[in-house]
């Protein structure tokens, strides 16, 4: 939401989408199912790139090697606990080259990658043997909550805020938080 309040143009599109894809099939009802939400690209583009940018799990529990093998030239030798930087590789820009600190749901349209553990550039809930067994639960529900948010709602920056000023300072620990919680005014949606 923070990053929609911040660019008005990703906010416009995505309740362009909706009004044009969902409204038709609604008809009134207030509530948006899995299966529309699912057919609707720029959604979750903008679920994958959240993801990119703000991956809740930055720094992947470490996993312990149990022998020693090979990886890209680099020795991994048995026992040795490895972390994944997920926070780093989602701003990479030798992996993310078209301007990877801004946040640009464009650029997932047309694109394979996703977060179900083939492509290693985006790896929000792990990869492997371990990977999260929460992923399909949330694949289904950011999207579907999201668009709930925005296509009930217009929301606000409360006391004329600036959305360009907005502190976007994360909070690490577990589980990556903003800093300073994001406080918004809903409106009655015009849609
Ligand atoms: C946006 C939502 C979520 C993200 C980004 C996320 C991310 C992650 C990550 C990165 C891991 C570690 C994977 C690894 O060790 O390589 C993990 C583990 C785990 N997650 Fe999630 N998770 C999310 C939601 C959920 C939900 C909704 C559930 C439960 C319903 C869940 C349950 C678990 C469990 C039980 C593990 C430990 C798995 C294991 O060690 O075998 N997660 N998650």
């Amino acid at each position: 939401m923070t990053e929609l309040i911040r660019n008005r143009g990703v906010m416009n599109k995505l309740r362009e989408e909706l009004k044009r894809e969902v409204l038709p099939l609604i008809s009134g009802k207030p509530l948006i199912d899995e299966a529309m939400a699912a057919r609707l690209p720029y959604l979750n583009a903008i679920v994958k790139e959240t993801l990119r940018l703000h991956p809740p799990v930055s720094l992947l529990p470490p996993h312990r090697a149990s022998e020693s093998c090979e990886l890209l030239n680099y020795t991994i030798p048995e026992g040795a606990y490895i972390t994944v930087n997920v926070w780093a590789i989602g701003r990479d820009p030798t992996v993310w080259d078209d301007d990877p600190g801004t946040f640009k749901p464009e650029r997932f349209i047309g694109s394979k990658t996703d977060f179900r553990a083939q492509h290693f550039e985006l790896v929000p809930f792990g990869g492997g043997r371990r990977m999260c067994p929460g992923m399909p639960l949330s694949a289904r529900l950011i999207p579907l909550v999201l668009a709930a948010l925005v296509r009930n709602f217009d929301w606000c920056l409360p006391n004329e805020v600036d959305p360009a000023k907005l502190d976007m300072s994360e909070k690490f620990g577990l589980a990556l938080q903003k800093e300073l919680p994001l406080r918004l005014i809903p409106r009655q949606s015009l849609f």
